[in-house]
């Protein structure tokens, strides 16, 4: 049987351009399944119980187990730092418990990133969860450690809550590293919005001990 020959101007089956795109893969792919599975997670948080709840959720762990059953998905290594980068729950494209926040130095030693929170992240209505605003804090300040060459860890972390932090508002998370006296790293950071400071932390920070590092 012959191939039908396709009408002037109508793409023939071998057109490169109707070739399926590749199939995405590492850190771009996950991403993709990350934002994704983001969109899952506000659009549960935002329904109505469906009359077919359990057929859906049946289908939603039929995708689970399609994703888990692709090989793609290795464990995140948080000795690695490509891992560290793409998987944490702030900054994380691959982690769709990640607003995403999209952070880079702001030009004057510290870092600032953006992100709007939604649903997912509310704590008084229509207001972000002052846990999540600690956890975008608490992350921005050790990026800004980073940035100033310290690997740390969180010893404490003061919070003060100035006025409620809007959903669905772009905000503005600023860190930036402070002080530094031996292994001792101080930082401070606040979230804002166009209404002001909402938000601000100071922290100590320890390096991670030369030999874990
Ligand atoms: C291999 C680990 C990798 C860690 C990764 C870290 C950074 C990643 C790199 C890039 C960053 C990029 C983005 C940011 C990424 C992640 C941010 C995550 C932030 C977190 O989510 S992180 C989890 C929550 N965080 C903890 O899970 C800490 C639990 N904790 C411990 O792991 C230890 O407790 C530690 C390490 C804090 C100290 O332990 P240590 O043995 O290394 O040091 P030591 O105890 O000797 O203290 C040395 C001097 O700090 C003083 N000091 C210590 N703690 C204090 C406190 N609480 N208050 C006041 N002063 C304190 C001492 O008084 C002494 O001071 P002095 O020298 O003057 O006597």
């Amino acid at each position: 049987m012959t191939e039908p020959v396709p009408a002037e101007g109508e793409a023939s089956p071998a057109d490169p351009h109707l070739a399926p795109e590749p199939a995405p893969t590492g850190a771009e792919g996950i991403a993709q399944l990350a934002a994704a599975a983001r969109r899952v997670v506000d659009t549960v948080v935002h329904a109505d119980p469906p009359a077919d709840a359990a057929l859906l959720a049946a289908k939603l762990h039929a995708i689970a187990d399609e994703i888990a059953g692709s090989g793609r998905i290795s464990p995140p290594r948080w000795d690695n730092p490509e891992h560290n980068r793409d998987h944490n729950p702030v900054t994380g494209a691959a982690n769709p418990l990640a607003p995403p926040l999209t952070v880079s130095a702001d030009g004057t030693g510290g870092v600032v990133g953006t992100a709007t929170l939604g649903f997912p992240y509310q704590g008084p209505p229509g207001h972000v969860h002052g846990g999540i605003s600690a956890l975008l804090l608490d992350h921005v300040l050790g990026i800004a450690n980073a940035a100033a060459g310290h690997r740390a860890m969180t010893a404490w972390l003061r919070v003060s809550y100035h006025r409620p932090l809007p959903l669905l508002t772009e905000c503005t998370v600023r860190g930036k590293r402070v002080s530094s006296e031996g292994r001792k790293i101080r930082a401070t950071g606040t979230i804002s919005t166009g209404h002001g400071t909402h938000v601000s932390a100071e922290g100590l920070f320890v390096a991670v001990r030369p030999d874990l590092a």
